[in-house]
């Protein structure tokens, strides 16, 4: 599959850059948020650009992985939870309410029959395969799980969202994405399994053994993101990333979640490298492997505050910096305009 990113705009983003130097701070002292505001203004090609309202899609599907017990909770809580998203009553609902978001819940791929008017009906299968015995899903299935979510980005975009957080439920993902991460790093499994929604300390080696039998089975080529899906899943891993092509294509900002969405955003590179210009990196989940998927992206997570919840939720908690990295640039007065000293002559600025 073509995506047809655009490079970003880095004279915008040198002209910014000058310009935050004029505002009425010592140079550097707003840190990180300059450099969110620089980063803002090469993406969407704009100097002044609103971030608001941001757009969260949940993509929900089931993972046939979940019949080995590599989860602290069973396969119906993902059904139920796309229950608890459409009465408001998830954490990603709270938290959404506050950035002003627009909501959006996909099924993409849940295991369970799903009606409700709320819930965006893009069921491609009931739930993937176990990949311990066999291949998650085709590869058909894979390209048109990502279709899913390319088309549900476009549309959440087209009525308005200025930002994209892209969130995830799906019981038996973090076993799912620790696979795939193992794949494309070649890393030792144990750095990159974690405890998900919080399993012992058994069941965490009985998680690394699955994966690792799941990959000797499959093989899959590191290179190769439309194998990685279809052989290891997720439904929607896959439309995790294609909803994040979607955005990069419209110049729209990314702002990443945690693990399942940090593994989904090193597959969205696998398919244009230059999808990851567009992306920020939310959070720094305590789910071990995080840490390792948020370097092979080469990305910086702007807050860590112990979150392992997904849904978008650590996304969203992270947001109102880019707000305030706008605000900079858009309210604050420059030294010139505000008839403030800018340093003493000849005192080396930093
Ligand atoms: O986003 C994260 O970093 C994250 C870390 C651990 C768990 N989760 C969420 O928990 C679910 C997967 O956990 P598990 O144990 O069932 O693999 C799934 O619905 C994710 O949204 C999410
Ligand atoms: C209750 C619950 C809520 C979630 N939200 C995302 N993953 C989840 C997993 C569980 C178990």
């Amino acid at each position: 599959m073509l995506f047809s990113i655009p490079k970003l705009d880095k004279e915008i983003g040198k002209e910014v850059s000058a310009y935050v130097d004029q505002l009425t701070k010592p140079v550097g002292s707003l840190g990180r948020l300059e450099k969110l505001a620089i980063e803002l203004a090469e993406m969407t090609g704009n100097k002044f650009p609103d971030v608001s309202p941001p757009g969260v899609l949940v993509f929900a599907a089931d993972h046939g992985v979940a019949k080995e017990g590599v989860s602290a909770f069973p396969p119906e809580v993902t059904a139920q939870m796309v229950w608890n998203f459409v009465q408001g009553g998830a954490a990603i609902n709270a938290f959404s309410r506050q950035i002003g978001a627009l909501f959006a819940v996909v099924d993409v791929g849940v295991a369970a029959p799903i009606e409700h008017k709320d819930v965006i009906a893009k069921k491609v299968r009931y739930g993937t395969n176990n990949f311990c015995e066999t291949e998650a899903m085709s590869s058909a299935e894979a390209e048109q799980a990502l279709i899913v979510g390319y088309e549900q980005a476009k549309e959440i975009i087209d009525k308005g969202a200025r930002t994209l957080i892209v969130g995830e439920m799906g019981i038996g993902n973090t076993t799912t994405a620790s696979a795939i991460l193992t794949a494309v790093s070649g890393k030792p499994i144990e750095q990159l399994v974690g405890r998900g929604t919080g399993i012992s300390e058994e069941k965490l080696a009985h998680k690394a053994s699955v994966i690792r039998r799941a990959l000797s089975l499959h093989q899959p080529d590191p290179s190769k993101p439309m194998e990685l899906l279809s052989k290891i899943g997720g439904l929607e891993i896959a439309a995790m990333a294609g909803a994040m092509l979607a955005a990069a294509e419209r110049r729209v900002p990314i702002l990443l979640d945690g693990f399942i969405c940090t593994v989904a955003a090193l597959v969205a590179k696998l398919f244009a490298p230059a999808v990851a210009d567009y992306m920020i990196a939310g959070h720094r989940s305590s789910e071990m492997g995080h840490q390792v998927a948020l370097e092979l992206l080469g990305k910086e997570p702007l807050i860590d505050l112990n979150m392992r919840l997904g849904e978008g939720s650590g996304a969203a908690v992270a947001f109102p910096l880019l707000i305030f990295a706008t605000a900079m640039v858009k309210e604050m007065a420059t030294f010139a305009s505000a008839r403030i000293s800018n340093s003493v002559e000849g005192e080396e600025k930093q």
